[in-house]
């Protein structure tokens, strides 16, 4: 069988001796685009945080392209490739949208998040291919117009595809996005799933963490869905809005081991 991208093996959490996350096995090929769906409280932000460095893995393994990566902290995850889309992550105001998407970049350089936040002096050549690299992820994300702009003056819709940009200035292998589509319209939702379906065209593979099981279901090549911190189902998106387990789980009656 082929390597998988990412393998999440045996990985558990618990917070004050209450698990958040429980014996999780996951693998995501390359160019995939999984979902991670699953009711409030299912575990999904603490599996997003434990694969991305954010939260410390205690139990089991996480290996990217077959490299152990879950000892690692956070930013040396990101530069071995995992690109991070936070909950509810804001822009930074008084910057523009290029110098927002460049934090992104910086975040994977030398001159490091600080840096780039608060200006300090980086290499020049560097600065250079930075900015670069920012304006080609801009485009990636269809803000290549509205590169100079300040970012808080970007629709909302807009600013989460300035986030996605951000992440992908980092040239990630993998890229987390933890409910990306919260508190958009519908509009700005069907903008965003179409720019999901063009990144999964150009090869990025994507993890999804989303509330709203319509919108990644239909994205999704295959879904995992979490309760109670376990997986009670893995499968194509057909498969698993059909399982009676599944169905339970959201409907609140409680099923899984
Ligand atoms: N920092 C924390 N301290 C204590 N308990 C926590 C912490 N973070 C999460 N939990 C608990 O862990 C469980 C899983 O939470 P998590 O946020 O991962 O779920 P979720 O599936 O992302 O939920 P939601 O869809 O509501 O965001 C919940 O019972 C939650 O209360």
């Amino acid at each position: 069988m082929t390597e998988p991208l990412l393998r999440v093996d045996g990985v558990s959490h618990a917070f004050g001796g209450v698990y958040a996350v429980r014996e999780v096995d996951i693998d995501v090929a390359y160019g995939e685009l999984r979902a991670v769906i699953g009711p409030n409280g299912a575990g999904k932000s603490t599996l997003f945080n434990l694969v991305g460095g954010q939260l410390a893995v205690r139990t089991g393994a996480i290996v990217l392209a077959g490299t152990r990566v879950d000892r690692l902290p956070a930013h040396r995850r990101a530069r071995l490739g995992i690109g991070v889309v936070f909950q509810g992550a804001r822009i930074f105001r008084g910057m523009t949208a290029l110098e927002n998407a460049m934090v992104g970049a910086h975040a994977v350089t030398g001159g490091g998040f600080a840096g780039a936040v608060f200006r300090l002096p980086v290499h020049r050549r560097e600065e250079r291919e930075i900015r670069q690299s920012a304006r080609e992820a801009l485009a990636r994300v269809g803000l290549a117009g509205w590169a100079d702009r300040p970012a808080e003056s970007l629709p909302l819709g807009q600013q989460r595809a300035l986030q996605v940009a951000r992440a992908l200035c980092g040239r990630p292998r993998l890229l987390l996005l933890d409910e990306p589509a919260a508190g958009l319209r519908a509009a700005e939702r069907d903008a965003l799933a179409r720019l999901f379906e063009e990144l999964k065209t150009s090869g990025l593979t994507m993890v999804v963490i989303e509330h709203d099981v319509a919108f990644v279901t239909r994205l999704a090549d295959r879904v995992t869905v979490l309760d109670l911190g376990r997986v009670i189902a893995e499968g194509t998106p057909a498969t698993v809005r059909a399982d009676p387990a599944v169905v339970a789980a959201y409907l609140g009656t409680g099923v899984h081991a």
